[in-house]
């Protein structure tokens, strides 16, 4: 019960900030008329049984005119009032249901682009999804908690809160039609009034009762199912974009293999879904089908003793039906229900994971933005996920224009000490000085949005800022005169260009954003020697304003740098160029 509750607190806490949000008026506005129209579909349902007990009455006594009437515009009865005909109810049911159904889904997209607007927000604000992605306790496959769980999550919350209430609106008005048709029952000497009612509402109290302990197990499993869809579908995505790597390895076998263990863990857990959902149907699909000849057994004693009309007849079992079809709702949507639950558990569990990736933000080094006009880091200790010590007390001032190199042995951690640098680092400690102005990282492979060359080149300036003749200036100056007439074509161009050729898309970025303190973390080391001189002397003269800070490990490039910086032993030390040999 805790467990339930703490659920519903869960599944609240979701909704809630759409519901309260600058769009409530036009939800709660939707929702209210959803509300409206399913109530009315609920009216409709109560009016069509008297409907059916002035129909039957007329079939019995062969009354032709009420017969025909009742089919089509309505008929007048004997005590006055009036019955709609058939063609006139159901025309407007259909009107109804089609509107009702068509601002559910209205509802649903709104909803819906709120709540993914607001998580990918919270995902890429203070680089969460980076930290997320760092340590384990992330949570997995973002992505398809963003794209397919929302969407999932919207729907469910929905359909089955609307379905929740018309049951019980159903339940309310049909108890009262049951109630008004069923008469007292003697038991042991004891008049129960309504007996009818009451038979329903046992029947339907065991059957839930009963479906929740045959279908409890599926709110685990459809969750995992979530995950294992999930990994397999990222594991695919994986041998896409490491097409050529795998092809170049002769990898497939292993690819194969990888795949087809995680398509087991996928069939595996389907499998223990469809053993739950054949208990589940075994058990709904016949409580079902006793439920269509149930009603007609209670109720057949008093027709048979010539207590009721057919139509009577009818009607009853009709109510009993509609009271129990109420009462059951949670058994027909059990593992609708399951499915729900599982998908609110996701989604919460990402919502804490995004929560504590952000407050992680003021984790590690002290980042004091833009304080001053320089670059500083001061007893910089920078650590990894599982505790070991790259750095301990390396301290860095850069000034304005100065173009550092830093060195050091493979995996000494020069990298981290960038990404320290950057403010996206969360695990040390230490104070550092961001510079005022542009920044630019330039990593080994560059990162390449998708769309046209000209957004690659851009990025992460809109490509509307620069005119293609800027852009093609900056490709011609970074030796790339062959693309210039390519700025509109859409590609994969991570793809498409070669390592080298990417390196010098990356270095055109710089020339273009002229960024004041640029970070060149072997942004070069796929060029050949020669390229690699040219295209730090263009840097250079076209960015003579620019600080730059380089990690090279071949010693020619200390030549385009005004000193050299070693990493060594967990710090950084002075060194002369011809010992900045890594
Ligand atoms: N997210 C991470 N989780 C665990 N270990 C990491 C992570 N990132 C880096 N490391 C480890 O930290 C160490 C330093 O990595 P870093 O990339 O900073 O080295 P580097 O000096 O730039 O190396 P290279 O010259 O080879 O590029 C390496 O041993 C690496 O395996």
């Amino acid at each position: 019960m805790r467990g339930l509750l703490s659920f519903l607190g869960d599944a609240w806490a979701l909704a809630r900030p759409y519901w309260n949000s600058e769009e409530k008026w036009k939800a709660r506005g939707l929702l209210a008329v959803i509300i409206l129209l399913n109530l009315a579909l609920v009216g409709m349902n109560v009016l069509l049984t008297y409907w059916q007990a002035s129909f039957y009455d007329a079939l019995q006594e062969k009354d032709f005119t009420a017969f025909s009437q009742l089919l089509l515009w309505g008929h007048r009865r004997e005590d006055g009032s009036f019955m709609p005909g058939f063609s006139i109810v159901a025309a407007l049911f259909i009107v109804v249901a089609v509107y009702q159904l068509y601002l559910n889904q209205a509802l649903q997209i709104r909803w819906r682009r709120w709540l993914v607007g607001h998580m990918l927000h919270d995902w890429l604000d203070r680089h969460a999804y980076y930290r997320m992605g760092l340590t384990e306790g992330g949570a997995d496959n973002p992505d398809q908690r963003i794209a397919d769980d929302t969407r999932l999550y919207v729907s469910s919350t929905l359909n089955l809160g609307l379905g929740l209430m018309s049951a019980v609106v159903t339940l309310i008005s049909f108890i009262f039609v049951l109630w008004g048709l069923s008469g007292p029952m003697s038991v042991f000497g004891i008049n129960i009034p309504g007996y009818l009612v009451w038979v329903a509402l046992i029947y339907s109290v065991l059957g839930t009762w009963l479906a929740h302990l045959i279908g409890r197990k599926l709110i685990r499993l459809n969750f995992n199912q979530q995950r294992v869809e999930a990994d397999f579908r990222f594991s695919l995505v994986r041998v896409r974009e490491n097409m050529e790597g795998i092809a170049l390895h002769g990898g497939e076998p292993q690819e194969e293999a990888g795949l087809r263990e995680r398509f087991a863990a996928v069939m595996q857990n389907w499998w223990a879904i469809m053993t739950a959902t054949k208990q589940l149907t075994f058990f709904t699909a016949g409580f079902g089908q006793v439920a269509v000849i149930f009603p007609f057994i209670v109720a057949a004693p008093a027709y048979f003793a010539g207590q009721v009309a057919l139509g009577a007849l009818v009607q009853t079992t009709r109510a009993f039906g509609e009271v129990q079809g109420a009462m059951s709702w949670a058994v027909t949507a059990y593992d609708d229900l399951a499915a729900w639950r599982a998908t609110v558990e996701r989604l919460t569990g990402f919502h804490f994971a995004m929560v504590a990736a952000r407050a992680a933000a003021e984790e590690g080094p002290r980042v004091a933005p833009g304080a001053e006009d320089a670059l500083s880091a001061e007893r910089l200790r920078l650590a990894l996920p599982n505790g070991r010590v790259l750095t301990e007390d390396a301290s860095l001032r850069v000034a304005p224009g100065e173009a550092v190199l830093i060195t050091g042995a493979s995996g000494s951690g020069k990298s981290t000490l960038f990404r320290a640098l950057a403010g996206i680092w969360p695990f040390g400690s230490g104070d550092i000085q961001q510079p005022r102005g542009e920044v630019l990282f330039l990593p080994q492979r560059p990162y390449i949005p998708l769309g046209t060359l000209k957004r690659a080149v851009c990025y992460p300036h809109d490509p509307a800022a620069h005119s293609n003749a800027e852009v093609a200036a900056a490709l011609e100056k970074a030796g790339l005169d062959a693309l210039v007439p390519r700025l509109e074509e859409v590609d994969a161009w991570d793809r498409r260009l070669s390592g080298g050729e990417q390196q010098r898309l990356a270095v055109a970025r710089a020339l273009l954003v002229k960024p004041r303190w640029l970070f060149l973390d072997e942004a070069t080391a796929s060029l050949d020697p020669a390229a690699e001189r040219t295209l730090y002397t263009t840097l250079r003269r076209e960015l003579p304003q620019a600080a730059i800070l380089s990690i090279a490990h071949r010693p020619a490039v200390a030549e385009f740098h005004d000193r050299v910086l070693r990493l060594a032993d967990g710090k950084l030390a002075p060194v002369q160029p011809q010992e900045s040999l890594a």
